[in-house]
C-alpha cells in the first residue's frame, strides 16, 4: 500500500517463506541447491506518524513477542553514514549493500543496542536477533541517504512458524529491506530528494530485488553467521531458484505446483546450531562429510531435471514414473542429511508414517527439528492423504496441505 497523508507514508510489503527441495547444507559448501517459495508469508507496515513526544520508531514484533520504543535521534547519531567495508573506496551506498563494512556496522549495532537496552543481553536471542537486523538494515538504508527520518510505526507479522526451517529470518528480512527502500522511493520522490524512481511502478524492479535480497544476506549472516544466501534469494525472487554460492540465482521457468502435506515436528531448533555442528562433523570427517555434500549436489542436479520434465507436459504416460524419481530422490536426501547429524527422533516418525502410505518423506532446511515435506504425486488417492494426516495430527504434529511456489516480495496494495 502506498499512502501518503500530510506528507506522512504508510508502506506495506509481503515476502514469503520457502523450502529446501534439495541441497541444504550442502549450499554451503559450494554445492547447487534448489528452493521453492511457499504459499506462507510475512508481512510488514510501516507508518510514518506525528508525534507530541520525541521522535521515535515504534516497533511491534508479535511473531517474537517484541515491542520496543527506539528514539530517533540517538540512532541518527550513533549509528547512521555506515562505513565501506576495508579497501574499498567511494561513498557507500544504501544500493551497494555487498560493500558495507559488516563487522563495523553490526559492532555498533551491537554497542547502540546496549546502551539503550542495558538488560539487551538477558534477552531470548531471537528477539536479540531482530532488534540487531532491524537496526542493521534501517540505518543502513536511511543512514546513505539525506532524507529526514520521521517517527513510524513498524509492525511486522508472519504466517511462517519461526526457526522451523521455512526461512521465516529471511523472509522478515526481506520484508524488512522491502518496506525501507519502499519508502525511501516515495520520500525521495515526493522531494527534491535524489529523486529517480518510477512512481507508476507498482512493484519492486529486478535492480531492486537485488539489493532486497543483498540486505536480507546481511541480515541472514547476523542471524546464522555463515548462510549460503539460498534463503534470501527465494524469498526475494519467488518461484523455484537454483543456487550455487558466488554465483547468480538461476530463476528455474517449471510451470507446476508441487503437491506436498507440510509437517511441523513443533521442535523449535536454531540454524546457526546447526549449521556450525555439521561444521564440526566435517572438521573431524572431511574426505566422507565431503562425498555426502557432493553426493546431494547429484540429488539436486537430477531432481532439477526430472522437474523440468514434468513441467513440459510432454510426456504423460511417463508422469507416474517421474514422480516415482523425485520420491527416490526425496528419500536419498533425506538419508544423506540423517548422515550429517541433522535428523531428529521426530523427523523420523513423520517419514516412518509416510513411508507406511508409500509416500516419499525428506526434512527441509537446517533440520535438526523444524519441518518435514511429504511428497503427493497427483495420483495419490484423497483417503490416503486424509489418514496420513490424521495419524501425523494425532501424534501431535502440525500438518499443512499445499502447494509449493509463488510469488516473492511485493508491495501490497
Ligand atoms: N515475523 C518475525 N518477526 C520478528 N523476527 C522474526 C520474524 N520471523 C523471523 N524472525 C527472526 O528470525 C529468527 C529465526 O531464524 P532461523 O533461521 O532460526 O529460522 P528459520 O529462518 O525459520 O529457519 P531456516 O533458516 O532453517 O529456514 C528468529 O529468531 C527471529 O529473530
Ligand atoms: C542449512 C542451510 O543450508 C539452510 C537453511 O534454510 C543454511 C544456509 O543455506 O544458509
Amino acid at each position: 500500500m502506498l499512502t501518503a497523508v500530510d506528507n506522512l507514508f504508510t508502506v506495506s510489503v509481503s515476502a514469503p517463506g520457502k523450502v529446501i527441495l534439495h541441497g541444504e547444507h550442502s549450499v554451503v559448501y559450494g554445492k547447487t541447491a534448489i528452493a521453492v517459495s511457499l504459499g506462507l508469508r510475512s508481512s510488514i507496515v510501516i507508518k510514518e506518524v506525528n508525534t507530541p513526544h520525541e521522535p521515535a520508531v515504534h516497533i511491534h514484533l508479535p511473531c517474537v513477542d517484541l515491542q520496543e520504543t527506539i528514539p530517533l535521534e540517538p540512532t541518527v547519531k550513533s549509528l547512521f553514514h555506515p562505513k565501506l567495508a576495508p579497501g574499498i573506496t567511494g561513498k557507500f551506498s544504501w544500493r551497494l549493500p555487498h560493500k558495507i563494512d559488516h563487522d563495523y556496522h553490526l559492532r555498533r549495532v551491537e554497542e547502540y543496542l546496549h546502551l539503550i537496552k542495558p538488560n539487551f543481553d538477558s534477552l531470548p536471542n531471537n528477539q536479540k536477533n531482530s532488534l540487531r537486523s532491524f537496526l542493521y538494515v534501517f540505518s543502513g538504508i536511511f543512514g546513505s541517504t539525506y532524507l529526514p527520518v520521521k517517527s513510524m510505526d513498524i509492525s511486522m507479522g508472519s504466517e511462517l512458524t519461526i526457526g522451523a526451517g521455512t526461512g521465516s529470518s529471511a523472509s522478515f528480512a526481506v520484508c524488512l529491506a522491502g518496506a525501507l527502500i519502499q519508502l525511501l522511493k516515495l520520500k525521495s520522490s515526493s522531494g527534491n530528494f535524489d529523486a529517480y524512481y518510477d512512481q507508476s511502478s507498482q512493484d519492486f524492479t529486478d535492480t531492486e530485488k537485488e539489493i532486497i535480497s543483498e540486505w536480507a544476506f546481511n541480515c541472514e549472516k547476523i542471524m546464522h553467521g555463515t548462510p549460503s544466501g539460498i534463503d534470501n534469494a527465494t524469498c526475494t525472487f519467488g518461484n523455484l531458484v537454483s543456487f550455487k554460492k558466488g554465483a547468480k540465482p538461476r530463476h528455474l521457468d517449471i510451470r507446476m505446483e508441487l503437491r506436498v502435506l507440510l509437517v511441523d515436528s513443533r521442535v523449535s531448533r536454531e540454524t546457526r546450531t546447526l549449521v556450525v555442528r555439521v561444521a564440526a562433523l566435517r572438521q573431524r570427517n572431511t574426505a566422507a562429510v565431503d562425498h555426502i555434500m557432493e553426493a546431494c549436489e547429484h540429488v539436486a542436479h537430477t531432481a532439477t531435471q526430472v522437474l523440468e520434465k514434468l513441467s513440459s507436459g510432454k510426456c504423460d504416460p511417463d508422469t507416474e514414473a517421474d514422480y516415482q524419481h523425485l520420491s527416490e530422490l526425496w528419500d536419498m536426501n533425506h538419508c544423506l542429511l540423517s548422515a550429517l547429524g541433522v535428523s531428529h527422533p521426530s523427523l523420523e516418525v513423520i517419514r516412518a508414517a509416510a513411508k507406511s502410505k508409500g509416500l516419499a518423506c525428506k526434512l527441509t532446511g537446517a533440520g535438526g527439528g523444524g519441518y518435514a515435506m511429504i511428497l503427493i504425486p497427483p495420483s495419490t488417492p484423497r483417503s490416503t492423504i486424509d489418514s496420513l494426516s490424521g495419524q501425523l495430527l494425532q501424534n501431535g504434529f502440525r500438518v499443512t496441505e499445499t502447494r509449493l511456489g509463488g510469488p516473492g516480495v511485493s508491495i501490497e496494495m
